[in-house]
């Protein structure tokens, strides 16, 4: 019998919680012959509520689950585990951007970048999906001296998903004919969803839709916009298309990629197409086995894709720079 793979997931009481615990319960990060083990930390007016959720889970009777802790104590919370789902923390409302929440959630990553540093097992791979996630992401790396850098990342996968299904209806195609979008830069209003390199059963974008105003217009602020507008229709943040590009993330980085293709996280930047290093930064990534990814090389960048690379850039400077008093 394999050993379970053990996850931690914070703000396991959460919406997002709600609609991720199951999935990896039932197996859909590791696959069917993977027992998992589930470490549910929340703040202590979350355990009353996260108590409830256990129960559900329970009563799932889900065959590939072996334990399950619930906690507030980060180091219990973190104790061995091989990944850590970083996601409580305070969401946006109405009106806001994203960073406007680094005030409130910022410091919450100190701690956990802390805790994971004196608990976790020595190669755990950490996914922030709190907001800022980019910015989160660098405060608990830069706290975790221990983990390689190579095992932070930030979830922008929503936003590849969301790109590809606006191209898809735009192209009349399914979304899975939809592949090499890589989202470049931040989890924000500045991110850039890049279809000059992205494909349409394995032709060009711009070969499959003519219309370029749209591609450059429309296209580009729907997804960097499309948080926003789900906050103002449902009256709360996306989460069950959270957990699910959350899930995909983790499986996206765990299996090796498609030939040919790549998928979108944030990772700490090793100066790849001169974005600084150290910054937590989308890029266009290809899975090579289980624990190692790189940055996929020699992509052309256009000067319409330069500029809007270089915008996205700038607001993770200074993003990192107003958090300077919380990096380790
Ligand atoms: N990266 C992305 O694509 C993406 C997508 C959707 C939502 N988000 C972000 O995910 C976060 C969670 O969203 P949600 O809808 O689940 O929010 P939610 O308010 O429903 O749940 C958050 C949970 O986190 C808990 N929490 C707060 N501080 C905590 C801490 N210090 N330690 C442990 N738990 C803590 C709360 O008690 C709550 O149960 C928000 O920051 C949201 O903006 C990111
Ligand atoms: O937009 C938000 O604040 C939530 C999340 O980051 C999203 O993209 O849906």
């Amino acid at each position: 019998m394999k050993k379970p793979i053990r996850v931690a997931v914070t703000g396991a009481a959460g919406q997002i919680g709600y609609s991720l615990l199951f999935r990896i319960a039932n197996g859909d990060l590791f696959g069917p012959d993977q027992p998992v083990a589930l470490n549910l930390i929340e703040i202590e007016p979350g355990l009353e509520p996260l108590k409830g959720v256990v129960m559900e889970l329970e009563d799932c009777a889900f065959p590939l689950l072996k334990d399950i802790v619930q906690t507030s104590d980060l180091d219990v919370g973190f104790k061995d585990v091989d990944w850590a789902l970083l996601v409580g923390s305070v969401p946006r409302k109405a009106g806001m951007e994203r960073k406007d929440l680094l005030d409130i959630n910022g410091k919450i990553f100190t701690g956990q970048g802390q805790a994971i540093d004196r608990n976790a097992s020595p190669n755990c791979r950490t996914l922030v999906v709190g907001n800022p996630c980019n910015t989160n992401c660098l405060i608990a790396m830069s706290q975790a001296k221990r983990i390689p850098k190579e095992n932070w990342f930030a979830m922008t996968r929503l936003d590849e998903n969301r790109a590809k299904s606006q191209l898809a209806d735009k192209a009349g195609v399914h979304n899975s004919d939809v592949t090499n979008l890589a989202i470049w830069g931040n989890h924000s209003a500045t991110q850039y969803p890049d279809f000059t390199n992205a494909k349409i059963n394995g032709a060009a974008v711009t070969d499959k839709i003519a219309d370029q105003e749209w591609l450059q217009g429309e296209f580009i602020s729907t997804v960097q916009q499309r948080g926003a507008a789900i906050i103002k229709a449902r009256g709360a943040s996306s989460a069950a298309s959270a957990a699910n590009a959350a899930i995909d993330t983790v499986r996206s980085l765990v299996t090796p990629t498609a030939e040919g293709d790549w998928h979108s996280v944030g990772v700490c930047s090793d100066g790849s197409y001169g974005i600084p290093e150290g910054l937590i930064y989308s890029f266009p990534i290809r899975t090579v086995e289980d624990g190692k990814w790189e940055v996929v090389q020699g992509l052309e960048i256009d000067a319409f894709s330069k500029g809007k690379i270089d915008a996205t850039t700038a607001e993770l400077e200074e993003e990192r720079d107003a958090v300077s008093g919380l990096l380790g």
